[in-house]
């Protein structure tokens, strides 16, 4: 079998207000992305940029919603895109822009598998809706959006709502989480490893509960990294940065584990900001990471 990979960008602001992480898929690509996967697949197809475009709309400053029509509009064009990507047999890896395309990502996905998984690698749950939201940033949404809880607009993208079943999600490094989140994961029994789990347990321990969690009651996972998940001393370039983070090391871990398990059918890496990067080291973690995902090997 021929192994394909193809890369959407998705140059995506609008889910938060810190400019420039609509560059993040430019940063990713210019810390040497295709080189990098190059050996690890018979075909690398770069697929570009999702348009995203300067809105000709205000900003919306007052929302709870904020840019609810933009951001619903774009993902469902990235939604099209990867699932175009699937069909043609390629693995899908999508480059952000904020978090909130994991909305159009996982709803192109989803329909591809009757019980998807997904790995949610953030400092945050993302699982606010507009009536817990602390910002109106739907950024901080997509996990709550694709279980199926949130605006209509944004809920039912693909044309379909329910994207993941709260029981085949697992989040990890979570060490920020509004009130309303925190209540959501108990009501919902969603599996969460916080920093206090990873530092206990240590990552070797906590990727082999994760998988061993997923592997049998899932058809395919999606593996959702926020750069933001690791530590900002490694990951400065983050528009909502929270210390205490992942480590480097750990991370590269964890990607080596998944890889080993064949657990990962779809990817993406998101709020990349160069502006607030440092020489672009988060995009290079970025490409780093993706290299330990698909099977680079030292020896
Ligand atoms: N993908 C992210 N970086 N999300 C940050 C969310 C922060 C906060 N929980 C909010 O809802 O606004
Ligand atoms: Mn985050
Ligand atoms: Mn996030």
């Amino acid at each position: 079998m021929t192994r394909k990979l193809s890369i959407i960008g998705m140059p995506m602001d609008l889910g938060q207000m810190r400019r420039g992480v609509d560059m993040g898929p430019s940063a990713i690509r210019y810390a040497g992305i295709n080189e990098r996967l190059k050996p690890l697949f018979d075909e690398i197809h770069d697929l570009g940029d999702i348009p995203i475009g300067r809105p000709e709309v205000a900003i919306d400053e007052e929302s709870n919603l904020r840019n609810l029509d933009l951001v619903a509009e774009k993902n469902t064009l990235l939604c099209e895109k990867v699932d175009e990507a699937i069909q043609a047999g390629a693995f899908p890896l999508v480059l952000g822009g904020d978090h909130s395309i994991a909305i159009g990502t996982l709803a192109g996905v989803a329909k591809h598998y009757k019980n998807l998984g997904v790995i949610w690698y953030d400092a945050h749950g993302d699982l606010n809706t507009a009536e817990t939201s602390p910002s109106g940033n739907i950024h901080g949404m997509p996990l709550a959006v694709s279980i199926g809880l949130g605006h209509k607009l944004l809920t039912d993208i693909g044309g379909y709502s329910l994207k993941v079943k709260p029981e085949h999600v697992v989040i990890i490094g979570a060490r920020s989480l509004d009130e309303g989140e925190r209540i959501l994961i108990k009501e919902k029994g969603i599996k969460v490893y916080t920093m206090h789990e990873i530092d206990r347990l240590g990552m070797a321990k906590v990727m082999e509960e994760t998988i061993a969690y997923l592997k049998d009651k899932t058809d395919g996972v999606h593996l959702s990294l926020d750069l933001d998940g690791l530590d900002p001393s490694e990951c400065p370039g983050v528009g909502t940065p929270v210390m205490g983070g992942i480590s480097y090391r750990e991370s590269h871990l964890a990607m080596e584990m998944l890889e080993e398990a064949k657990l990962i059918t779809s990817a993406e890496f998101v709020e990349v900001n160069p502006i607030l990067d440092e020489k672009n080291k988060t995009a290079s973690v970025a490409v780093g990471l993706m290299g330990s995902l698909f099977g680079e090997k030292l020896l």
